[in-house]
């Protein structure tokens, strides 16, 4: 790797872009923010949800705000894990196959049974998996190690009851004796009255809505899953299965994008394209605001005569206090308010910031707050694969701190690049190429080239090779730092 930066940036702290022609300054008016500074922005603006209580069938993926207390023993009571005789042991302590015991069948125990009739001496009940252990018995049998009442040698199942009830009176042999406890489950054997079922933190998985749901909780208090509203802009897109008219092009970034949303965690709301009219923007963004924790915006954002996203917010920004712009100093370095930037430069408390990232795709972005909640919006560029990369890189991370999980990023790998000819990189930027991971061999090979139009490659990936900032090419055979993408 020809490379006047150190590898491996991307998952390091905050630094600073430290290039391009405007200036050194990170968030600086002139200065490019990097990918570090943006991130940090963005994550430093959001604070986990309130907890609420929810139904458990909609708390999966939810982070757990309270320990929870195992309130019911597990199992609750003893019970047979086989289908068998509950006996006492010591009336089949000498059975072999030869000498069977034979023992007098006192009725059927199935599972769900309240009251069991008490088995004594030289008695057994026929017991059904998960059924209590009746008093008396010891151990349950199972039926293979009986005749099954039939008297016809070793049996393979019991008989129905509904065909044979007389299964549940007579006689049954055992050929085989068995330890006290014997294919019994003791009550709290695998959790006792008391204890921790799930610490506050955990992450509910189908296993751990399992346990809540064995310990009878209906509901628990977690983190809910954020609403996210996705809304494409522009008015050349045209919805899937409408018909394309010249210029137009299909709408994929709002449906990419919706798709990445859930599957970060969240509830994601698609709200189709919105014209290039500012009015109706703003006042679709006002209809969203009330069902959205954060809302994402794609297009509109760069330096042309109808970016909408820009002309609206950067507008709803200047009514907002302390909104002050004076001057800014070159195309596509507007800035707007809310909070510190990463230069120390105050903020207003609300508005959309405008600033391009020393990142390639995804130079253009804007992140603030809106809305009399001060809901997070992050406003990607238009260029599918830039919005899509720009999403994996900010907005699902904001989605996951709003969860409040603690892991919020993509796992991220070395592995050795696989390609014919070196890999080029703009100076000063950090790169994100779309890659082909093979885990066995630990290589990734770029798939497509760098155009953020290039939808069809980005469905072949399922990587993203950084290229850091310094670095402008990139030989085969270096090993390069790799975004594992879902
Ligand atoms: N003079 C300059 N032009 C551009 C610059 C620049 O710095 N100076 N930056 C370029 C970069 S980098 C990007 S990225 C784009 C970002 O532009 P916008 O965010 O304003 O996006 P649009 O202009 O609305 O669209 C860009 C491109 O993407 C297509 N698009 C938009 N939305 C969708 C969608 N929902 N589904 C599919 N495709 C979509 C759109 O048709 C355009 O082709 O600006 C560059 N220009
Ligand atoms: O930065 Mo743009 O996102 O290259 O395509």
């Amino acid at each position: 790797m020809s490379s006047t930066a150190a590898p491996g940036t991307g998952s390091g702290p905050a630094t600073p872009a430290g290039d391009g022609p405007a200036g050194q300054v990170p968030g600086g008016r002139r200065g490019l923010w990097s990918v570090d500074d943006h991130l940090a922005d963005v994550l430093g603006a959001i604070q986990p949800l309130d907890p609420i209580d929810l139904p458990l069938s909609d708390a999966l993926g939810c982070v757990l705000v309270q320990d929870v207390t195992v309130t019911v023993a597990l199992p609750p009571f003893d019970n047979s894990s086989m289908d068998g005789y509950a006996v006492r042991v010591a009336d089949i302590a000498r059975a072999g196959e030869d000498a069977p015991a034979v023992l007098t069948v006192v009725g059927d125990i199935a599972a769900g049974s309240g009251e069991a009739r008490t088995v004594g001496p030289g008695q057994a009940a026929r017991i059904m998996t998960g059924a209590p252990l009746p008093p008396g018995a010891e151990a349950v049998v199972p039926v293979e190690w009986t005749d099954g009442g039939t008297g016809g040698g070793p049996a393979t199942a019991m008989r129905p009851a509904g065909a044979a009830p007389q299964g549940a009176t007579g006689e049954v042999r055992v050929y085989r004796p068995a330890a006290p406890g014997a294919h019994v489950r003791g009550r709290g054997s695998d959790a006792r009255a008391g204890d921790l079922a799930l610490p506050a933190g955990t992450v509910l998985g189908p296993p751990q809505i399992g346990l809540l749901a064995a310990i009878g909780r209906g509901t628990v208090r977690v983190r809910p899953r954020p609403r996210v509203v996705v809304l494409s802009t522009g008015s050349e897109l045209v919805q899937p299965g409408e018909k394309l008219g010249a210029g137009r092009i299909y709408d994929s970034n709002s449906f990419a994008l919706t798709a990445a949303a859930r599957e970060a965690g969240a509830i994601a709301y698609r709200v189709g394209a919105v014209t290039d009219d500012a009015d109706e923007l703003r006042a679709t963004i006002e209809d969203q605001l009330i069902r959205a924790d954060l809302l994402v915006t794609t297009g509109g954002v760069s330096v042309g005569a109808y970016d909408v996203v820009k002309e609206a917010l950067s507008a709803a920004a200047e009514d907002e206090p302390g909104a002050d712009e004076p001057g800014a100093e070159e195309p596509g370095d507007e800035e707007r308010g809310g909070g510190v930037g990463p230069g120390g430069r105050p903020r207003p408390a609300g508005g959309v910031d405008f600033r391009r990232l020393a990142m390639q795709p995804g130079k253009p972005q804007g992140f603030g707050t809106i809305g009399p909640d001060r809901t997070p919006l992050l406003a990607l560029p238009g260029n599918p694969v830039s919005s899509y990369v720009s999403f994996e890189l900010f907005v699902r991370p904001a989605i996951r701190a709003l969860m409040g999980l603690e892991d919020v990023h993509r796992p991220r790998v070395r592995a050795e690049l696989r390609t014919d000819e070196a890999l080029t990189s703009p100076e000063g930027r950090r790169q994100f190429l779309r890659g082909a991971y093979d885990a066995e061999k630990g290589t990734v090979a770029p798939v497509g080239g760098s155009g953020s139009h290039l939808v069809a490659a980005l469905a072949r990936a399922n990587a993203l090779i950084v290229v850091p900032e310094g670095t402008t090419t990139v030989e085969p055979g270096t090993e390069t730092e790799v975004v594992l993408l879902g």
